[in-house]
């Protein structure tokens, strides 16, 4: 089962007996630029199942085609990888979400894919909030990936939510797309890592360091919840 860890990375550290190969040691790797990407292919087992870990992904902003985006999950489909977990930190643009919310996703606006990418979409859910807990603090919703690297507009985050997405990020629907592709089951979801900003009277700004805090703060959850997540599908 491959895990896509992006901003989630220090999830990795929940990995039994593991083995890391750093990025730059992978032939025509791509290598992560962004902060809060480790940049590390961490192979071991969760859950008695045995997992690969993308301790960060590659983001359409820092440059890479989105064919390089995605690479690591056509490598990893031909290393036998046939489930995957995808998962993203994200603003909410649904008024009812609060930070550090979960967010399954159900599906995706690809705005990326109307300018001329290909569009495919899949998700999967499955039945472990109720073991934690969580009820009150998931969701089921729509993903958009926006280019980034800046944060919306208000007129964006307006523009956004009139088009029925519940949760904004810059990643995920290309690895999703690709993984697809290859025939890969896909699970994912997001953190609410800030609430999108939709009134001008309102003067905060999104900014990186919030949504690190944000994922950071949930972490000891987050790992518990993959955890169980990992057990459930391995079972499948
Ligand atoms: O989607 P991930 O990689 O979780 O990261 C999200 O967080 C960053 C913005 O703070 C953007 O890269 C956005 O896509
Ligand atoms: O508000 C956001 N917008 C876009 N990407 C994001 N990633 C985390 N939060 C956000």
């Amino acid at each position: 089962m491959h895990i896509n860890f992006h901003v989630l990375g220090t999830l990795a550290n929940t990995i039994v007996d593991p083995i890391s190969l750093n990025y730059k040691d992978i032939p025509n790797f791509p290598v992560s630029t962004v902060e809060g990407h480790q940049g590390n292919l961490v192979f071991g087992t969760l859950s008695n199942v045995k997992v690969v870990c993308m301790q960060g992904r590659f983001h359409y902003y820092e440059g890479y085609i989105l064919q390089k985006c995605t690479a690591p999950v056509r490598v990893l489909a031909l290393v036998g990888v046939n489930k995957l977990i995808v998962t993203n930190a994200a603003g909410g643009l649904n008024p009812n979400y609060k930070v550090g919310d979960i967010m399954f996703i159900k599906d995706h606006i690809n705005f990326l894919g109307f300018g001329g990418n290909n569009p495919f979409t899949g998700s999967k859910r499955s039945q472990i909030i109720n073991k934690m807990g969580l009820e009150k603090s998931t969701h089921e919703g729509v993903y958009a990936m926006v280019g980034g690297p800046n944060y919306e507009t208000i007129a964006e985050v307006n523009s956004l939510r009139m088009l029925g997405a519940d949760a904004v990020g810059m990643s995920t629907i290309p690895e999703v797309l690709v993984a697809k592709h290859c025939a890969m089951t896909v699970f994912g979801f997001s953190i609410i890592t800030n609430e999108c900003i939709s009134s001008y009277d309102d003067e905060t700004e999104p900014n990186h360091q919030e949504v690190l805090e944000a994922i950071n703060s949930k972490a000891e959850s987050l790992k518990e919840f993959v955890t169980i997540l990992v057990g459930n599908i391995g079972m499948e």
